[in-house]
């Protein structure tokens, strides 16, 4: 049984092609069996991943950010293989979750000798995510950040695109059921949480566990702009959930409606929009983390 790296060459601005020569000489000289696939374009991951899943791998590893480990376990439906994880990318949210190392040599040494364990995933509109999905003012500023960054640099256009969506946000009327649980009424955001982080180490659901059979959601009720703005740095260490407006519960079934469609960010990508419908799914996936 062999082990199979599928690299994304332009995660973390091309680190994902170091790591790979790293790999390959790690293994040749340890000798142990293994194929290196790159991808050329968005979306190959998870086809590369489809393709792989017959039973010809044993562990399938993801090189590259979040966006690669999203495509890969949209890949991996049903098959057999085992995830594992070299972080490269900018965000790495999923394994600051899995308790994977930041380093290139412990984190090959988790795909290597680390042990298996089942983790749950989140399902809306027939896809697959690990992370956080969310609606509201953090998924609009997702989608302003990528319009800001066909003009200006990534950090730069984050805060272009936070600044310019503060302004411009309207907060809309939603009705969301968290199973037989019922909210109506206008909100800041809410946040469906299968791992804890998003957005590059925010941690929007501190209490979210990954196998626990459940989504932990945060829902944040109105306030005002100012509070936003100084709410959002809050997110990182995970205190925002102290405020009033905030609200957290567990659920395995998600259902958020609005009166005009609103955006849907899965993982830190615009995936749809309202109505949208999050079941968790348990035990969807096996992957590699650092021995106990
Ligand atoms: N060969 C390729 N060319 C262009 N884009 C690609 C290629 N392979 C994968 N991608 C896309 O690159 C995007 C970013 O990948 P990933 O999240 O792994 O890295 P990242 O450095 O953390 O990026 P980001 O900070 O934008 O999330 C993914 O959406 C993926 O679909």
């Amino acid at each position: 049984m062999s082990i199979l790296f599928i690299v994304n060459p332009v995660a973390g601005k091309g680190k994902s092609l170091e790591f790979a020569a790293y790999i390959e000489n790690t293994l040749k000289e340890k000798g142990i069996d293994y194929a290196m696939k790159f991808t050329t374009l968005k979306g190959e991951a998870e086809h590369i991943a489809k393709e792989a899943a017959d039973g010809t791998y044993e562990k399938i590893v993801a090189v590259g950010g979040d966006g690669t480990v999203y495509e890969v376990i949209n890949g991996l439906a049903g098959g057999t293989a085992a995830l594992g994880v070299i972080p490269s990318g900018t965000g790495n949210d999923f394994v600051k979750t899995m308790k994977i190392s930041p380093k290139l040599e412990s984190a090959l040494e988790t795909v290597l000798n680390g042990e298996i364990t089942a983790i749950d995933c989140g399902k809306v509109n027939g896809r697959y995510f690990i992370n956080v999905a969310s609606i509201g003012l953090d998924a609009e500023i997702v989608k302003k950040t990528e319009e800001m960054k066909k003009y200006i640099p990534g950090p730069t256009a984050y805060m272009a695109g936070l600044f310019k969506t503060l302004f411009q946000y309207r907060l809309q009327d939603v009705e969301i059921v968290i199973d037989d649980w019922v909210y109506k009424g206008k909100i800041t955001l809410v946040a469906v949480g299968n791992g804890k982080y998003y957005g590059g180490g925010m941690k929007v659901v501190p209490s979210a566990k990954i196998d626990d059979g459940y989504f932990t959601v945060c829902l944040i009720k109105p306030m005002s702009k100012f509070k936003m703005l100084r709410l959002l740095p809050t997110i990182f260490s995970g205190d925002h959930i102290q405020e009033s407006e905030v609200i957290i519960l567990k659920g395995k079934k998600i259902r958020v409606s609005s009166k005009d469609p609103m955006i849907l960010n899965t993982d830190g990508d615009i995936s749809g929009t309202t109505p949208a419908v999050l079941e968790i799914i348990e035990n969807r996936t096996s992957v590699i983390v650092p021995n106990k």
